[in-house]
């Protein structure tokens, strides 16, 4: 098999009936970093909810981990976030268990059942982010930008093929993104493919890599004109 992991070709984004994309032609292949940049309400999350089967494909072909979009079941849409790992704005954590619980509820969702197996996999997530001394905080203890890193943590447990973030240092400062970033920065250099939504020109800066931009409900690959400043 190719190392494809995502495909869009002559692909129409739809918000309910309200075309947001057209003719879009994506390709990502497994290992990139690729960053989709647009200004606000351009349709970076529409993109990103096509891509995790919150909104249906109805025009063109897409693919994304084995799976055809245009032909994605309600019964199979957990099994494609399965193989997905999606990161929030919002963290998403569940507020009401600590850390640990957090992941383990995740892994007990998706199938987990060996207590050793699940606590030796929370362990490898937290040490890939950085935070296993924190497995015991609940989330309302942890800054935004370690509850960032318990959501990147999450996203990780089921080895995704692809992850994709949705501006995931939106509700962070400058140097808190950069810490998020870093994480995910070597998340990547391990091995994992990561499509990361954002608004963030400074982070695109510090941390060139393949940009999509939509624009005028087009996508289309940007070059950036800018070097590594530091
Ligand atoms: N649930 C919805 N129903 C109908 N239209 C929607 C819905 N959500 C978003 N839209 C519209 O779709 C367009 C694209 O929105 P989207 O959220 O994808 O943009 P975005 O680039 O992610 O913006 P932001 O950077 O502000 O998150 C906007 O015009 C928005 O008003």
């Amino acid at each position: 098999m190719s190392d494809v992991i995502l495909e869009l070709s002559k692909a129409s984004i739809y918000q309910r009936e309200n075309l947001i994309l057209s003719e879009v032609n994506v390709s990502i292949n497994k290992g990139e970093f690729v960053y989709l940049i647009g200004k606000t309400g351009t349709g970076k999350s529409s993109f990103m909810k096509t891509l995790y089967g919150d909104i249906p494909l109805k025009d063109g072909v897409g693919h994304i981990v084995d799976y055809d979009l245009r032909k994605l079941k309600t019964k199979e849409i957990p099994h494609l976030r399965r193989k997905l790992g999606v990161v929030f704005q919002d963290f998403k954590l569940l507020n009401d268990r600590n850390v640990q619980e957090n992941l383990k509820f995740v892994l007990k969702a998706t199938g987990w059942k060996d207590k050793t197996k699940m606590e030796h996999k929370i362990d490898e997530v937290l040490q890939k982010v950085d935070m296993k001394t924190k497995s015991f905080k609940y989330p309302y203890q942890l800054s935004g930008g370690e509850q960032q890193r318990i959501a990147i943590a999450r996203a990780l447990l089921n080895d995704p093929e692809l992850i994709l973030a949705d501006e995931p240092t939106g509700n962070l400062d400058p140097q808190t993104s950069i810490e998020v970033m870093e994480v995910l920065q070597q998340i990547n250099k391990n091995g994992n493919t990561i499509l990361m939504a954002t608004h963030d020109y400074a982070l695109l800066l510090k941390y060139p890599s393949k940009t999509l931009k939509c624009d005028g409900q087009k996508v289309f690959e940007v070059v950036q004109k800018n070097t590594k400043s530091t």
